[in-house]
C-alpha cells in the first residue's frame, strides 16, 4: 500500500478550495506505485488524481509539472495538472508539495502485444518530436555518476560475499559506459522510466503517460533503449525480436533515429539495463525504510545486461525493421 501519507477529507476540501474544480464526491487511496502519495479524487466535474510528493525538491517538481502539461497540451496523451486559482499546478498538503492532475481512463498492460508496442513506439516518437522544444531542464539523476557512485557502493557490498562474478560484470560495464557517452546524440526531456506499469491502455489505444517524476533532459533513444527493455521482454530476460522490432518501426515511422543513434544503439540498451539492474540491486541490499516492502526483482535486468552484451549486432539489426 503506498498512501504514505494519510490525507482526512477536512484537509482535501481545504486544499480544493484553491481550485476552480467543483465539490468533492469521493477519494481513495491508490495502491500502486511506490514513491508517492496517491489518491483517486472525484469531484461533482473531475475525476482527478492527488499526489503528494514524498521525497523531490519544488524545483523538479514544477520540471515535472510543466513538462506534463507541455506534452498534454501538444496532443501527446498526459494527465495535465490542474492549475490553481493562483496560477500553480503545485500546492501543499498536509506538510508535503501536492498537485492534482486528471485521471486517465484504462489500466496498464501486463503482456503487450506486437501491435501494443508498435502503438507505445508511435507514441514515444511524437513524444520526442515535441519535447525538445520544452523550455525546462532537469540534469539526469541516473546518468553515469550516478552508476558510477552506485556501482561502487554496490561492488563494496558484494566483495563482502561470493559474487565476483557479479562484481566483475558491474566494473567491466561501468568501465564501458565510461567510453560510450551519449551527450552528442539528439537530446530533449525524456520520461526515463517508461515501464509498462506507466502507460494505460484501452481496448488497444493508448489513454495514457504517467509518472513522470524520473523527466529529465537526456538522448532521446536512450528512452527508447529503457521502454524496449521493459516491454518487449521475454520469459528468458531477453528480447522479444518482433515486439522490439515493432515498437522500434512505430517509433521510427515517427522520429527516425539519425546514424549516431543507430551507432550507439547496443550500448545505449545495455546502460537503460545496467541503470535498473543497479537501482533495484541497491533497494535490494539496502532497503528503504519504511518504504514498499515488495522489491522488483534486480535478476531481470542483470540477464537482459548480459544478453545485449552477447548480441550488439543483431540488436542493432531491429533498427531495421
Ligand atoms: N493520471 C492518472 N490517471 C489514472 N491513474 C493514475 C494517474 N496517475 C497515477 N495513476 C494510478 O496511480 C498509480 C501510481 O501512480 P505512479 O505515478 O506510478 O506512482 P509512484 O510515483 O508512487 O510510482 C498508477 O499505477 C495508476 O494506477
Ligand atoms: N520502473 C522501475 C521502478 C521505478 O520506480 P517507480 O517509482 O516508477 O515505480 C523498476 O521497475 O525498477
Amino acid at each position: 500500500m503506498s498512501v504514505f501519507t494519510t490525507v482526512h477529507e477536512h484537509q482535501l476540501n481545504q486544499f480544493l478550495t484553491q481550485f476552480d474544480c467543483g465539490r468533492l464526491v469521493s477519494f481513495a487511496g491508490i495502491a500502486a506505485g511506490i514513491e508517492n502519495t496517491n489518491y483517486f479524487v472525484t469531484t461533482d466535474r473531475y475525476a482527478l488524481v492527488l499526489t503528494l510528493f514524498e521525497h523531490h525538491q519544488p524545483d523538479e517538481l514544477h520540471y515535472f509539472l510543466d513538462l506534463m502539461a507541455y506534452l498534454a497540451e501538444h496532443d501527446i496523451p498526459t494527465a495535465h495538472p490542474m492549475c490553481s486559482k493562483s496560477g500553480s499546478y503545485l500546492g501543499e498538503l498536509n506538510g508535503k508539495p501536492a498537485a492534482l492532475v486528471r485521471r486517465l481512463t484504462g489500466g496498464s498492460l501486463e503482456h503487450p502485444n506486437t501491435e501494443e508496442c508498435r502503438t507505445m513506439g508511435t507514441a514515444l516518437g511524437q513524444m520526442h518530436r515535441t519535447s525538445p522544444g520544452f523550455g525546462g531542464y532537469r540534469e539526469p539523476d541516473r546518468a553515469l555518476p550516478w552508476l558510477q557512485e552506485t556501482g561502487a557502493i554496490l561492488a563494496a557490498h558484494l566483495a563482502k560475499d561470493i559474487e565476483g562474478e557479479t562484481v566483475a560484470l558491474l566494473e567491466d560495464e561501468l568501465d564501458f559506459q565510461q567510453n560510450h557517452p551519449r551527450g552528442h546524440l539528439p537530446q530533449g526531456a525524456i520520461h526515463a522510466d517508461l515501464f509498462r506499469d506507466n502507460a494505460l491502455f484501452e481496448q488497444g489505444r493508448l489513454t495514457g503517460i504517467i509518472d513522470l517524476y524520473y523527466a529529465c533532459n537526456d538522448a532521446l533513444a536512450y528512452d527508447l533503449a529503457v521502454t524496449i527493455n521493459d516491454w518487449c521482454r521475454d520469459e528468458q530476460d531477453g528480447i522479444d525480436e518482433t515486439r522490439a522490432r515493432a515498437m522500434l518501426a512505430g517509433y521510427q515511422g515517427e522520429r527516425p533515429l539519425n546514424d549516431d543513434e543507430r551507432a550507439a544503439w547496443p550500448g545505449l540498451l545495455r546502460a537503460a539495463a545496467m541503470r535498473f539492474w543497479l537501482s533495484r540491486l541497491k533497494d535490494q541490499c539496502f532497503p528503504r525504510e519504511g518504504e514498499m516492502t515488495y522489491q522488483k526483482d534486480p535478476e531481470v535486468f542483470r540477464r537482459l545486461l548480459i544478453a545485449h552484451r552477447a548480441q550488439a549486432d543483431a540488436t542493432r539489426a531491429w533498427l531495421n525493421g
